[in-house]
């Protein structure tokens, strides 16, 4: 069938022809790869000019394989039965799977009235498909369930139908089931998307109102905005108002995406598409803000999104201390298109100039991260992450500590509050003894259980959010061999036990390695950091004792022995000028060292100390 496609380029189509959907998901569950197809059956991307995860623009995305930011694009299409000669134009609105991302899912379903639930149909429903899930009915989006990858060997497509027919509440046939690979069943899916998602509803007479849902910062064209329209019209060449700032911008260009951007002549109801209007910071167009009209605007804006806040915070430093201000410049880069990214300066004595950021969980984090060094070319230290803890005192006062070295020390703490998650753990039921021994190991609460279907089981518990943002990842894949996923959400704070561990060289603090810890795990901390830095740093001519303290309690101590590195002492005979040579390289490899008190120790130990902390790598892609 020959696709015609007039209303993919032509804009203020009638809202009764427009379907608003996204794709929502656990990670790989085949998001991209749906959407990729969908792109090709609707026309909007030659054959020829096809590339994987279309949708997925930047480097970082396609080589791991994950969304990070959602995309949208403008799909004609017409029924393949019945009702032939409309054309619907369809919104798809491609969201991120990851829990670090969640902020970037919510965006997404306020623009949309549907959902298309997918399902790995070798694997069933995972964490992040509740989660998903629960957005989108909190949304009251409509949800169309979908099981993919039905042309997989392992496929059990009838068990899973009849997992999520019951999650949802409909009947196991109302479960389609495509294949995103071979493009099996997605026609049929893009149908049922007509008939099932109800057009968008909004007043064409009314004043103008559209939501921002993303904003993203391009280097030619400044801050491109993706707005839903939801009440009126936008045209270009009008000026229109934030409504959250009050502050006025000249509209440059409205348009489309289908795929690339095209101008267009405007937006009307129930449209999705961007705008430019020459502003070069994505804070200047702020996600959740509702676009009016300057002149006649409307007067009360549409209900926003949440702040996303940062939750984990890490110190970055330049490994080279002259890479300080190209740091400070990459970073002030990628803020202007990740307003979720928070920074300011630090200065360790161990570590020099650097910054303290916030993020929005681990994999944010080593993202970041990621990106600075390869499109910034720098070489960076991250410093442990933590959490952000609430310090009450007893006089009163209350401390708020993103960074062990903000940890009060004058005056009696009283109560220390630290950021708990409600956690959900799906996985075979063979696991429940190993997954629970572990959650209790980390502090964790049991809030509930419930069986899935016969064999699999989804387990509720509270932990505190420190717990989590360590190793536990890794724990729960390698005790339940990668079967668990794991997905968990903000659930407010707890009272704890918490104490501040500091590593002192020679009797002095050095605070890259300090820590905020439960006191049950001090000991811990503090044996294995000493061992480690005695393990790294070089003897040197006088004895250096390694200890882990509480406050002025010292918890552990090593010793490295004293030692006189006598470079000559290979150099018998009396050849002055080779002497002299061994002493300059001596001289050139001090100036690499840092000095803690008396104590010289090389950057490398610092990097080694730290990096060979669990810091979280491999967290993208553990969550399965
Ligand atoms: N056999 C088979 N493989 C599929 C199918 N759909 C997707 N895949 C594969 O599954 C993997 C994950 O697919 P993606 O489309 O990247 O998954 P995603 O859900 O977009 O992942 P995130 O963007 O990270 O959330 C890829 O290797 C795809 O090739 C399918 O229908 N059949």
């Amino acid at each position: 069938m020959t696709q015609t496609r007039p209303s993919a380029d032509t804009t203020f189509t009638p809202p009764e022809f427009i379907r608003n959907f996204c794709i929502i998901a656990h990670i790989d569950h085949g998001k991209s790869t749906l959407a990729d197809r969908m792109l090709q059956l609707t026309g909007v991307v030659e054959e020829r000019a096809m590339r994987a995860q279309y949708l997925d623009r930047m480097d970082i995305e396609r080589e791991r394989g994950i969304t990070i930011k959602a995309q949208n694009v403008r799909l004609p299409w017409r029924l393949t039965d019945g009702d032939e000669g409309t054309d619907y134009v369809l919104h798809l609105i491609d969201t991120p799977g990851h829990v670090d991302f969640t902020y970037e899912v919510s965006r997404a379903l306020e623009a949309c009235e549907g959902a298309i639930l997918l399902v790995d149909a070798a694997q069933g429903i995972e964490a992040q498909t509740l989660a998903n899930l629960y957005l989108a009915l909190d949304k009251d989006l409509h949800i169309i369930p979908v099981l993919n990858k039905i042309d997989l060997p392992a496929a059990e497509p009838d068990k899973y139908a009849a997992e999520l027919a019951n999650i949802i509440g409909c009947e196991p046939s109302d479960v389609l089931r495509v294949s995103a690979k071979t493009g099996q069943g997605v026609r049929e899916l893009l149908d049922e998307v007509v008939r099932q998602v109800p057009p968008p509803e909004g007043d064409a007479d009314a004043p103008a109102r559209a939501l921002i849902f993303d904003s993203v910062y391009d280097t030619y064209r400044g801050v491109v905005t993706y707005i839903r329209v939801v009440d009126g019209k936008i045209t270009p060449r009008e000026k229109i108002r934030m409504m959250s700032t009050n502050a006025t911008h000249e509209l440059l260009e409205v348009g489309i995406i289908s795929p690339e951007p095209k101008p267009a002549k405007g937006l009307g109801v129930g449209e999705v598409g961007y705008l430019i209007t020459g502003v070069k910071d994505v804070r200047q167009s702020k996600v959740g803000d509702t676009v009016t009209a300057e002149r006649n605007g409307a007067t009360q804006p549409l209900a926003g999104y949440r702040e996303p806040q940062p939750m984990v915070f890490s110190g970055l430093y330049p490994v080279d201390g002259s890479d300080y201000p190209v740091l400070r410049d990459a970073l002030d880069k990628l803020r202007l298109n990740d307003a979720a990214l928070s920074y300011e300066p630090e200065t360790s004595v161990a570590l020099g100039f650097g910054f303290r950021c916030g993020f929005l969980g681990l994999l944010h984090l080593e993202i970041t991260r990621d990106r600075l060094e390869r499109e910034f070319g720098l070489d960076l230290i991250s410093t442990a992450p933590n959490v952000v803890y609430d310090v009450y005192m007893e006089d009163g006062t209350e401390h708020v500590v993103t960074n062990p070295s903000d940890w009060p020390t004058g005056g009696k703490i009283a109560e220390v509050h630290e950021p708990v998650s409600k956690v959900t753990i799906i996985a075979p039921s063979e696991f429940i003894g190993a997954i629970m021994e572990l959650c209790q190991s980390k502090r964790g609460q049991l809030l509930g259980m419930d069986y899935l279907s016969e064999d699999r089981v989804e387990l509720r518990y509270q932990l505190p959010l420190a717990e989590i943002i360590f190793d536990f990842f890794d724990s729960l894949k390698s005790r339940t061999r990668g079967y668990a996923s794991l997905d968990y959400e903000e659930a407010g704070e707890q009272a704890a036990d918490l104490v501040k561990v500091d590593i002192l060289l020679q009797g002095e603090p050095v605070d890259a390695f300090s820590a905020i810890v439960h006191k049950d795990a001090a000991y811990a901390y503090g044996n294995k950091m000493a061992t480690r830095l005695r393990e790294l740093i070089p003897r040197q001519q006088f004895e250096v004792p390694i200890q882990a303290a509480i406050g002025s309690r010292i918890i552990a101590r090593e010793t490295i022995r004293a030692i006189r590195k006598d470079v000559l002492a290979k150099c018998y005979g009396g050849d002055i000028s080779r002497k002299r040579k061994l002493l300059e390289k001596q001289k050139e490899g001090k100036k690499r060292m840092k000095t803690v008190g008396r104590v010289e120790v090389p950057q490398e130990a610092f990097v080694a100390a730290l990096s060979t902390q669990d810091t979280g790598s491999d967290k993208g892609k553990g969550k399965k």
